[in-house]
């Protein structure tokens, strides 16, 4: 392997069974791979075993097709379903919003920053105020607006932008559309939403408005797979805020604001990172 190979990670879930970790890790190192990360846990009720493995090739004695192919074969004696993501290899990340900017400047930051390691090919928006900054930053900018006696034709356009972008990820930063389920259905388990409440507290639409008439002391945010059942989906990060009773519904918003930011670009790293692997509707996350 040439010395400038990158690490790549390693990804294996199965049936729990007696030797696993063995299996994987002195295959591995049977054929010159550096652990440079490793975990692995077992859902004990699930009798379900997750591992995930990130390993440096530059000793390796086999390139990474020949590593793959050998590897299937073993994954198939403990049946497990896996896949390896060179390392290097960028995701193409489509980014969906609405009218609020917070969560969607927050993730422009941090990729201009190199701390999202992804391609934003495009930005696709149901209004236009987030123009300026998202061509500010050299992204492409799609419009497409949601009417709502033909929802159809928005997401079938939606549908068409993904597509020739060649979307591996969409994230909906603050998005405020019901996506149909045909969409769910093709990105299921690479469509992330923040919802700005602690789920499974204050489902829907308006969380804060239920949030101040709950009269709650906490406040937060929630980033999720989307499935067609409305904020749902499988969990991949969570973080709350304290409030008090002088807290008004206004003060509220503008405190989840930092909150949902952060939760949303610390769930999409874990996933441009492999770190989240999903069984039914809950995750491992096998964090930084
Ligand atoms: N299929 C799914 N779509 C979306 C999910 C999801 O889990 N599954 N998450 C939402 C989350 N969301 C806010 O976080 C949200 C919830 C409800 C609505 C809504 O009722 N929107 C109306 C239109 C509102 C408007 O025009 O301003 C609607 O779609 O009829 C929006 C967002 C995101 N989508």
């Amino acid at each position: 392997m040439s010395d400038a190979t990158p690490n790549f990670t390693l990804v294996t879930s199965c049936a729990d069974q007696i030797g696993l970790v063995a299996a994987v890790s002195s295959f591995i190192a049977e054929r010159g791979g550096c652990l440079v990360e490793s975990a692995n846990h077992t859902d004990v009720h699930q009798g379900w075993f997750f591992m995930r493995n990130v390993v440096n090739a530059d000793a390796m004695s086999c390139s990474i097709e020949a590593f793959r192919e050998d590897f299937d074969s073993l994954a198939q004696r403990y049946g497990m379903q896996w896949y390896l993501r060179p390392g290097g290899e960028k995701q193409r990340v489509v980014i969906m919003a609405s009218h609020a900017s917070h969560c969607l400047a927050d993730i422009l930051y941090r990729w201009q920053a190199d701390e999202l390691q992804c391609d934003i090919p495009c930005v696709i928006s149901n209004h236009e105020n987030l123009r300026s900054m998202v061509e500010w930053h050299g992204i492409p900018f799609h419009h497409v607006p949601v009417d709502p006696d033909d929802k159809p034709a928005a997401f079938a356009a939606v549908e068409d932008i993904l597509e020739r972008h060649g979307a591996d990820c969409v994230v909906l930063a603050r998005y405020m559309q019901i996506i149909p389920p045909s969409l769910c259905e093709t990105y299921v388990g690479r469509l992330i939403n923040i919802h700005h409440s602690f789920l499974p507290s204050f489902i829907g639409a308006n969380p804060y408005q239920k949030a101040f008439d709950r009269g709650v002391k906490l406040i937060g945010a929630t980033c999720h797979y989307v499935t067609e059942d409305l904020d749902q989906g499988p969990i991949i990060e969570q973080d709350v805020v304290r409030v008090t009773h002088s807290s008004n519904k206004d003060e509220l918003v503008r405190l989840g604001r930092d909150v949902e930011s952060s939760v949303l670009s610390r769930g999409l790293r874990y996933h441009l990172e492999d770190r989240v692997l999903v069984r039914g509707n809950k995750t491992v996350v096998f964090n930084a």
